[in-house]
């Protein structure tokens, strides 16, 4: 008798390839229907705005719209990284109103005021003195050939760190905290296309728990830091002897949400404060720095001239450009920086959130995301109706004379033709600091080196990450100069 199969007998064999695939792709569709509804229904209509003259007028002449970033977005999951109801807000992340004001007002008039970044001198001389012992170390007299990013990531963390905990802090603890950060960086870059919709969080969850997870390690370094603050405050009797950032925070009173008095930061929000402070004092300084030291190498006569400069005001006193007033006197190098800012912004996008029911939630943005605006910095940097030959690097427009004599990097109440620093009522409250300290980097590198490409050249692809960095880290071929 032949072998009776199941087909035979008129049913199917479960084991049978065809109906596996089949009911496979019959789940895959499903899946992917309910991803697709899920994600019509959760993600908020996004607008992206390319052009100066439309980013102007919703950032000043609607600007009231425009004062917050889209809740449930990257930075958001970061406040509520603590279980619970209580969000750990930071400056850049808190909802426009009484809680924001408080926080930013002690970062720029409590901590970045001018007298106060005038006490900072000592550090930036320090840091920019490292850095340029660091390359100086190397090289013979045919020079050597350095990725840039490294030492600059090296000198210019160890400048935050210690802005942020004092001078006194331990360089063993500065270098740990740089590598978590580093992670840190890296996990928010992976996550880069994260949209705080429901999809969002599914798919996303494996480096949301990496990024969520690495506050951990840096609790472990900052919070014996963040009690030492403490007790100085205690201690202390005069202020004025406590002038790091998070002393500034171990004293500051911020308006509480359920009544009308006011209260003290709790440790996780000043955890949190202190990783919005490193990271905005580092990542998008370096790249601000190597982006404009790649545009000087790939532009020999721009260097050249830029050093001629820099060697008039020095005028014989060699540390004259280590100090403000010194760099006041190189209205070329601001414009060389400016010129970089334009093309090559460190933060290449800034988001706003059109939210329902603000008022109702005034202490988190918690309303529901209607809208969410993209503002491509870089393209509005690079528009034609706001620039000519866009494409070319060419700082003496910024002098006197040029088509963009008047043009700041602030964001400007008339007109909006660059926004490396954002714009609006969140606009970044650093730059000047920013501004300062990537000048008197620059300015210590061309007095003392010159810098020419390797025999690789130089590849300006951009990241177009959180931080837009060179994708190819720059590497410079570097010769000690004897100084005039
Ligand atoms: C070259 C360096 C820097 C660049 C390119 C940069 C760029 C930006 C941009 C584009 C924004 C978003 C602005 C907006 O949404 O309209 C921002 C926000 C911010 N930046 Fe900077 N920044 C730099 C340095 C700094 C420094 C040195 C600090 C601190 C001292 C800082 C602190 C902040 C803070 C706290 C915010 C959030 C402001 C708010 O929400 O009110 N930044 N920055």
């Amino acid at each position: 008798m032949g072998k009776i199969t199941n087909s035979a007998l008129g049913t199917q064999n479960p084991m049978d390839p065809t109906m596996e695939t089949v009911e496979v792709c019959a789940l895959v569709a499903a899946v992917l229907f309910f991803l697709a509804v899920l994600r019509r229904s959760t993600s908020p209509a996004v607008q992206v705005v390319r052009d100066p003259a439309v980013a102007h007028s919703l950032l000043n002449e609607t600007a009231d719209a425009f004062t917050n970033r889209p809740n449930g977005g990257l930075l958001t999951a970061l406040a509520t990284w603590i279980p619970g109801p209580e969000r750990v807000d930071t400056i850049s992340t808190v909802a426009y109103g009484s809680h924001w004001r408080s926080l930013r007002s002690n970062l720029t008039a409590g901590f970045i005021n001018p007298s106060r970044i005038a006490a900072l001198a000592p550090l930036q001389r320090d840091a920019v003195q490292d850095l340029v012992a660091g390359l100086s170390s190397g090289p013979g007299p045919g020079g050597e050939v350095v990725v840039m990013r490294e030492h600059l990531d090296r000198a210019i963390f160890a400048l935050a760190a210690r802005m942020c905990f004092g001078d006194g802090l331990d360089e063993s603890c500065v270098r740990a905290m740089q590598r978590v950060m580093d992670d840190m960086t890296q996990a928010m870059d992976d996550t880069v296309s994260f949209d705080g919709s429901t999809l969002g969080r599914i798919t996303h969850w494996r480096q949301l728990r990496r990024l969520l997870g690495l506050f951990v390690p840096l609790g472990e370094l900052v919070r014996p830091l963040i009690a030492a603050a403490r007790e100085r405050k205690a201690a202390a009797t005069d202020s004025r002897s406590r002038q790091a950032y998070v002393d500034s925070l171990v004293d500051l009173r911020v308006p509480n949400d359920v009544d009308t008095t006011k209260r003290a930061l709790g440790d996780d929000e000043i955890l949190n404060l202190v990783a919005e402070f490193l990271a905005t004092n580092w990542g998008v300084i370096v790249a601000c720095i190597e982006w404009t030291l790649a545009s000087l190498v790939v532009h020999p006569e721009v260097q050249k001239k830029l050093r001629r400069k820099i060697d008039e005001a020095v005028a014989g006193d060699a540390e004259a450009v280590l100090s403000e007033k010194g760099l006041a006197g190189i209205p070329y190098l601001r414009a060389v920086v400016l010129e970089s800012l334009r093309m090559h912004p460190p933060s290449p996008f800034v988001t706003r959130g059109v939210h329902d029911d603000l008022a109702a939630a005034p202490s988190g943005a918690t309303g529901r995301l209607r809208k969410r605006i993209v503002f491509m910095v870089r393209d509005i940097g690079r528009h034609e109706s706001a620039w000519t030959d866009p494409g070319q690097f060419r700082p003496e427009r910024f002098l006197p004379g040029g088509e963009a004599e008047d043009v700041s990097p602030m964001p400007g109440r008339n007109e909006i033709r660059m926004m490396p620093f954002g714009g609006g009522r969140r606009f970044c409250p650093g730059s000047s600091l920013a501004l300062l300290q990537a000048r008197l980097f620059l300015a210590a590198l061309l007095q003392n080196f010159e810098l020419a490409p390797p025999s690789c050249g130089v590849d300006m692809t951009e990241t177009g990450d959180f931080n837009n960095l060179m994708k190819k880290p720059l590497r410079v071929r570097v010769t000690p100069r004897t100084l005039p």
